[in-house]
């Protein structure tokens, strides 16, 4: 099996390439030759690719600017969106579309199930869900996938986040007040490439198409998160610090972030068969590999 991966660079894309089994090529496809604010470079590259199945995994991820540069954001999260559907529309394959927890507001008491309404607080989610409307809209030969609080051993992540401040700070403040689900981009991919395969076998079953929730399994507030973190650090050798627990409204940013982004999976489970791992354990093999590697870094100098 060909598939086809937007972006090259982030952490999904990295995962993918990581954890394909053999009888999956991961061909990454990035700037310059696919760029999602140039359209025509899509169809290009994705034809020559000539994939089985793309999954969509680039995106504009910055949540705060985001706020300040919108265009750029729609131009990416919606038109981009559009031209991987479009292209997939042609070429007659599935399409694997990557969503996030932000489309919701996070004022409901339970977790969000796929067919709860929509509302984002922010541009970021707003673009992202005009992103789903519009793949919805353009092939039914797809699966989005919602997942949240992604972190792992590449690119920018919440988890890298807190061991470089711990190595400089004694104390880290962390909000208490936002709860969710973080998610290893490895168990993603490995959830990912399982849907993909479901996809590819099963093309006429319309059960597997439509809209999932894919998290990690159990939930967190980010200093719950945060903690974890540095405890795991504390067992590998790694930077210390205390997590001091503080509300939103002492940690200003540009855009307001769900208080709930608990997200069900229990479709997910039930449709594709896909269970995604406990986030803790999960954080302590990407802290433990980040610790590993930056040892070697250090030898190396
Ligand atoms: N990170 C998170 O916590 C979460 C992410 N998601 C979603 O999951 C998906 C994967 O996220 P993640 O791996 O963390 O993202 P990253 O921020 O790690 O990577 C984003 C990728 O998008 C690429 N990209 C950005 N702009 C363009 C463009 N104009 N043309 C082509 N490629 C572009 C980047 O390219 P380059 O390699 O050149 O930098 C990069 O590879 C995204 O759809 C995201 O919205 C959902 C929930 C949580
Ligand atoms: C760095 C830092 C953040 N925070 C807070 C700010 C925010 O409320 C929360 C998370 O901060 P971050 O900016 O790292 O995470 P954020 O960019 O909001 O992460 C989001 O990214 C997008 C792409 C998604 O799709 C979401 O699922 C989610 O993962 O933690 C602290 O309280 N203390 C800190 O030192
Ligand atoms: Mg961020």
């Amino acid at each position: 099996m060909r598939i086809a991966v937007t972006g090259r660079q982030g952490q999904l894309a990295m995962a993918l390439s990581e954890r394909a089994p053999h009888d999956m090529a991961i061909i990454p496809c990035g700037r310059p030759d696919l760029d999602l604010t140039q359209p025509e470079t899509v169809y290009r590259c994705l034809q020559a690719v000539a994939p089985d199945l793309v999954i969509s995994a680039a995106a504009y991820t910055g949540v705060d600017r985001a706020e300040s540069e919108p265009d750029l954001a729609y131009a990416v999260n919606r038109e981009g969106a559009a031209a991987v559907a479009q292209s997939v529309a042609a070429l007659g394959i599935p399409l694997i579309h990557i969503s996030t927890d932000y489309v919701f507001e996070g004022t409901k008491s339970e977790p969000y199930d796929e067919d709860d309404p929509p509302l984002p607080l922010g541009v970021y989610g707003a673009s992202k869900l005009a992103g789903e409307r519009v793949v919805r809209a353009t092939t039914a030969n797809h699966a989005i996938l919602r997942t949240a609080w992604v972190y792992s051993p590449f690119g920018r992540n919440f988890l890298k986040t807190m061991l470089r401040l711990a190595k400089d700070r004694p104390t880290l403040r962390v909000v208490c007040d936002q709860v969710g689900s973080p998610t290893s981009a490895l168990d993603l991919a490995d959830g990912v490439l399982a849907v993909a395969r479901n996809l590819l076998q099963r093309p006429r079953e319309e059960d597997l198409r439509g809209t999932f929730h894919m998290t990690g399994a159990g939930i967190a507030s980010w200093a719950d998160f945060a903690a974890e973190i540095v405890a795991a650090a504390g067992r590998h050798g790694g930077p210390g610090a205390a997590i001091e627990r503080i509300a939103s409204s002492d940690y200003p940013t540009a855009a307001h972030r769900p208080a709930n982004s608990i997200l069900s999976n229990a479709k997910l489970g039930r449709v594709h068969g896909v269970y995604l791992p406990d986030w803790h354990q999960s954080t302590n093999t990407v802290v433990r590999w980040l610790i590993a590697a930056d040892t070697l870094l250090e030898e190396d100098a």
